[in-house]
């Protein structure tokens, strides 16, 4: 484990990303995002994954702490006052957020920062750290994106209709983001991702 250093030896944001980098991944619910970013810490153990507190069930197979931190709303809400996020955003329904005090410690420590998360929290990101890297994943075709949440099929009927609606803004915004990458051939796109971030 990394020592855990208090916030206020963190001088300024800006100050951090000399010593390390931000890179934000973002894209509509069922574009890959996960299993991209799954691949990517397999052929790049180096990369931090900051891991994501939500107030989202979780889905069969996943590990509290390794996929998420699950909590209830009311101890996410106590987290948002006291100041604990370096973004959060409500999606389809439940909170998610970053958690600032060891995103901002793997930076200090010059590690090199993913965090997979949807847009508004990725738009919080560009603004309070101008210099982070922002990729944005876009899908082949909408009927494609439908057939991969669907494919899933760890989703309920009301919940795939609320990401498939949310995909719609989501794809849209896709311009604002340093860059756009198609996922249609996955290892194409990997490749995509890794000559961003490391050449
Ligand atoms: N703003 C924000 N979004 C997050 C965070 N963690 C995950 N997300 C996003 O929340 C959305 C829903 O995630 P999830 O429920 O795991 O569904 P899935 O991505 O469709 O498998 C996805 O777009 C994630 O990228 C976070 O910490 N902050
Ligand atoms: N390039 C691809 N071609 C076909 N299926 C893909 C591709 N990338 C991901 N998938 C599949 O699409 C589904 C959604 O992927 P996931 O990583 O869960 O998306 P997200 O994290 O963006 O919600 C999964 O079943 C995954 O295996």
């Amino acid at each position: 484990m990394m020592p855990v250093l208090p916030i206020q030896s963190i001088a300024t944001t800006e100050e951090c990303l000399h010593l390390g980098r931000l890179i934000v991944l973002t894209g509509p619910s069922g574009v890959g995002k996960g299993t991209l970013m799954r691949s990517l810490l397999e052929r790049h153990p180096e990369l931090y994954y900051s891991v994501s507190v939500t107030t989202r069930s979780p889905r069969p197979g996943e590990i509290d702490g390794k996929n998420y931190y699950f909590i209830s709303r009311s101890k996410f809400e106590q987290l948002v006052a006291e100041g604990e996020f370096l973004e959060w955003a409500e999606f389809a329904g439940n909170y998610y957020g970053t958690p600032r005090e060891a995103v901002l410690n793997q930076i200090h420590f010059g590690k090199l920062v993913v965090l997979e998360i949807e847009l508004e929290g990725a738009r919080q990101i560009r603004t309070s750290f101008p210099s982070a890297f922002s990729i944005f994943i876009l899908p082949p075709s909408f009927d494609e994106l439908e057939k991969r949440i669907r494919s899933r099929a760890q989703d309920s009927e009301e919940a795939i209709a609320r990401r498939l609606l949310r995909a719609q803004e989501e794809i849209q915004a896709a311009d604002e983001f340093d860059i756009q990458i198609v996922n249609d051939d996955f290892e194409t796109a990997l490749n995509d991702i890794e000559t961003v971030l490391f050449k």
